[in-house]
């Protein structure tokens, strides 16, 4: 695989790896805690990460080599390798799901990257949004989701037909914007160490994320709003850049180990997030002679 390729991959695995490094993260597992997830850690994140890298060679080739004007078909054919890619996860983590929003957000987002540099013409948002054009009108289709046992509904299925929200999808099919309007220009922003820019990137992101994993665990939709003021509350005190906001964060860290809140959501933007900030040069300075910038 030549180097570009090589390199978009590389950078793949290497968001997955710094997300799950971060620490101290609320409600997910890091380096120090495996919060609250008693069935991880950050070596089960790191073997999960590394099990993905032929996915990532797979979506990288098809963006590179995509010939069809409609990219609907480029998402359709990566969603044959991501349903494998979830297999291989799977295996790796002995069941334990890890990452199986970043199978979906990360294949988007590497394919899309690949086409990108094939097609300069275009910039990423346009490309995602092309390639999952119609994605939550066919995955929420009442009828289909009717027709299916309620105990093979998904998560994110039941929310929608319980609240009507379209979580990773909707995220997903809007071009995340969430990543391109919050996370991007908050690590621009960020100071500090990669871990203190790391974290006051991801109190941004959950500021403003309706995290279907937060509901799920909670079993009710205004946690949501609780969690975007503690965010919120959290950067007004400064983030890591002062002892306040330093505790706040150990407290709230507290608070869903406790609550048995799971903030999956966030971290899957936070990956995306440090994947873009990779491949813009922002985040690592060696990244600033990368090729393929977004
Ligand atoms: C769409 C996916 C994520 C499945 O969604 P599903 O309903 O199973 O899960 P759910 O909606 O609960 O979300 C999954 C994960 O997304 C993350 N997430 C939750 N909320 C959000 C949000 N607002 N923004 C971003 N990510 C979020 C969380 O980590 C969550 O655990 C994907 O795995 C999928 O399409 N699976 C079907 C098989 C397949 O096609 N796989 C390959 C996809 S390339
Ligand atoms: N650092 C992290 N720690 C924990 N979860 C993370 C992390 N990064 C991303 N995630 C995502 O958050 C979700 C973890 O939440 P959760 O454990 O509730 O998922 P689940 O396996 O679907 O549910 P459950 O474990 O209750 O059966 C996973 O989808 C995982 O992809």
């Amino acid at each position: 695989m030549e180097q570009t390729s090589a390199k978009l991959v590389n950078d793949a695995i290497r968001a997955m790896i710094y997300e799950v490094s971060v620490n101290p993260k609320p409600g997910l597992v890091d380096p120090v805690s495996s919060g609250p997830h008693p069935d991880m850690d950050v070596f089960l994140f790191i073997d999960s990460a590394l099990s993905l890298h032929h996915y990532f060679e797979q979506s990288v080739d098809l963006g590179m080599n995509f010939t069809a004007t409609d990219l609907t078909l480029m998402f359709k054919k990566l969603r044959t390798f991501g349903i494998e890619a979830e297999k291989t996860m799977f295996k790796a983590t002995n069941g334990v799901n890890t990452h199986k929003g970043a199978v979906f957000s990360l294949g988007v987002l590497t394919c899309a990257e690949a086409y990108r540099i094939k097609h300069p013409q275009l910039d990423l948002t346009t490309i995602v949004k092309r390639m999952l054009k119609g994605l939550t009108a066919s995955d929420y289709d009442i009828e289909k989701l009717h027709a299916k046992p309620i105990e093979q509904l998904t998560a994110g299925e039941k929310e929608f037909l319980r609240y009507g929200i379209k979580g990773i999808r909707g995220e997903a099919e809007a071009g995340y914007p969430t990543v391109m309007q919050i996370g991007v220009p908050a690590l621009k922003k960020s100071r500090g160490t990669t871990m203190q820019r790391l974290l006051d990137t991801f109190m941004h992101i959950v500021a403003q994320t309706e995290d279907t994993n937060l509901i799920k665990r909670a079993g009710r939709h205004d946690v949501v709003k609780e969690a975007h003021q503690q965010a919120k509350r959290y950067l007004e005190l400064g983030g890591t850049q002062t002892q306040a906001g330093r505790d706040y964060l150990a407290r709230l860290n507290q608070e869903y180990l406790l609550n048995n809140y799971s903030l999956g959501g966030s971290a899957d933007l936070l990956i995306l997030t440090i994947f873009i900030g990779l491949r813009q040069g922002i985040l690592r300075p060696e990244a600033m002679q990368s090729e393929g910038m977004i």
